[in-house]
Parts: structure tokens; sequence; C-alpha cells
């Protein structure tokens, strides 16, 4: 294990809602440049363990640094360097693509160019239609520009490429590879086996809230003693994992 501190270190995250236990017992440590994907059928625990590493949720117990801030209690200096793709729903639906880059570089001291970020992902065509005229593959591409618009050391993707076209997954795919490349840390949430075996360093299993498995794509598929990484899931955690693509 590595002797430097985690970008990410999430240490016995418990969370519940009301009779539901979604999160129980999640420690994690991503390094510094390192791509964690987590994956798991749906329910299983994935959004409320990153939303609690964005500090975005409260744990009912457990603890979060991230790059050493403390994602409760250092909120302000966290979304300086954390950029998290959220849902499109948060955002002001009456506000043009470039509006809500302009309104998000604002927050930042040294942000991406408008015009880098809208290209980014595509959009630079789309740069004067409103949020809500856009098509949802492309609310959820702007979503991702708005997540990096901070130039953030540390990016949470929740489900990057569900419902994407090919053409603009794999245009997403080579956005994580170029943060990738410029040491960003990436927490990738995924439903795609091929997105998560091209981009992830290692990849969490959870399921029913607890992580089952952890380890590189190739130790996975080793460890569950199967043919590749579909099979390693089924293998490991008694479940298809569904499409929702
Ligand atoms: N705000 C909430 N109130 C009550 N229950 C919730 C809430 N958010 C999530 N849950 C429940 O907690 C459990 C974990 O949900 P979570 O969204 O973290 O799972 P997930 O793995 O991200 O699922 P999906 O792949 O469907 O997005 C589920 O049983 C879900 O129904």
């Amino acid at each position: 294990m590595s002797t430097t501190a985690p970008a990410i270190h999430a240490e016995n995250l418990h969370k519940r809602y009301r009779q539901t236990v979604a999160v129980d017992d999640v420690s994690l440590r991503v390094e510094e440049g390192e791509v964690l994907g987590i994956l798991g059928t749906n329910g299983a625990g994935k959004t409320t363990t990153v939303e609690m590493i964005a500090g975005l949720r409260k744990p009912d117990s457990g603890r979060v640094t991230v790059l050493g801030l403390d994602a409760r209690r250092d909120r302000a200096r966290l979304r300086q360097v954390l950029g998290v793709q959220l849902q499109a729903s948060y955002l002001h639906h009456a506000l043009k693509a470039e509006e809500l880059v302009h309104m998000y570089r604002s927050f930042y001291p040294d942000p991406r160019p408008a015009a880098e970020l809208l290209d980014l992902v595509g959009l630079a065509d789309q740069r004067r239609t409103i949020f809500e005229k856009l098509s949802g593959g492309q609310q959820q591409r702007l979503s991702i520009a708005l997540a990096l618009a901070g130039r953030p050391r540390v990016v949470i993707l929740d489900e990057l490429t569900t419902g994407l076209d090919p053409r603009a997954r794999r245009q997403m795919w080579r956005t994580v590879e170029q943060l990738r490349d410029g040491n960003v840390t990436i927490v990738l949430v995924s439903h795609a086996m091929e997105e998560v075996e091209r981009l992830c360093d290692r990849v969490a299993l959870i399921d029913r809230g607890r992580i089952i498995a952890l380890d590189t794509p190739a130790g996975l598929v080793r460890q569950a003693r199967a043919a590749d990484l579909d099979d390693a899931f089924v293998a490991l955690t008694g479940k298809e994992l569904e499409n929702t693509e």
C-alpha cells in the first residue's frame, strides 16, 4: 500500500434511509491519478457512496477526506478541487448552455475557457440553446463540462455515458483519458463493462451497500476464475448487471 496520502480516503461509511441500509461500512482509498470504477446493480448504494465522498450527503457515521480536506467540514475548500457530475435536474433549465458554463466558471479562480469546455463535450454548436431544449444526452454532456470548469484535481462522474450514443460515449471516454493523463483522480460509477475495462485502474464491486471485491479489472476476472468482467460480476455478486444504456 502507498505511504503517501490518498486522494480520497473513505472510512467506515454508513448510511440508512428509514428502513433501507443504503451503505453499510464502506471504506476506500483512491490514490492520486487513479481511476476507480464503482460497479453494482440498481440500488446497490453507488450514488449514496459517491454523494458522501463529494460531501453532498452526510454519512450516519464514518468519515471522508479528499486531498486531506474533510468532505463535510471543509466543503468550501473542497468545491475548489473537486468536480462532480451532478444530475442534470439540478441545473437551471431556462439558461443557455454557455450561460451555465459562464456561471460555473465564475465559481473558480482559474477556470477552463468556456469554448474549451464546450468543445470538450462536443456542444460548441449548441452553446446558445437553453438547457431544457437540449437532448438528454446533450444535457448529460453539459453536466460533465460543468464538473470540469474549475480544473478539478478529483472528479466524480456518476454514470458518465448512460444514455449516450456510441459517438458521444467515445468522446466522453477520450475526455476521461485526457484527465487521467493530466493526473486527475477519477471515481466513475458505471454500468458498462467495456467502459470500466478501458478506463479504470481498479474497480469496486458494491452489493447491498458493501464492497464485496476491489481489484484491477484483470484481478477481478482472475479472482472469480471468470472469462471476462461480465462473468466475474455475476460470479462475485450472484447477479446480472442490468444494462441501462
Ligand atoms: N433519498 C433517498 N431516500 C430513501 N431511500 C433512498 C434515497 N436514495 C437512495 N435510497 C435507497 O438507498 C438504496 C441505495 O440507493 P443508491 O441510489 O445509492 O443506489 P445505486 O447503486 O446508485 O442505484 P442506481 O444504479 O439505481 O442508481 C436503494 O435501496 C435506494 O432505493
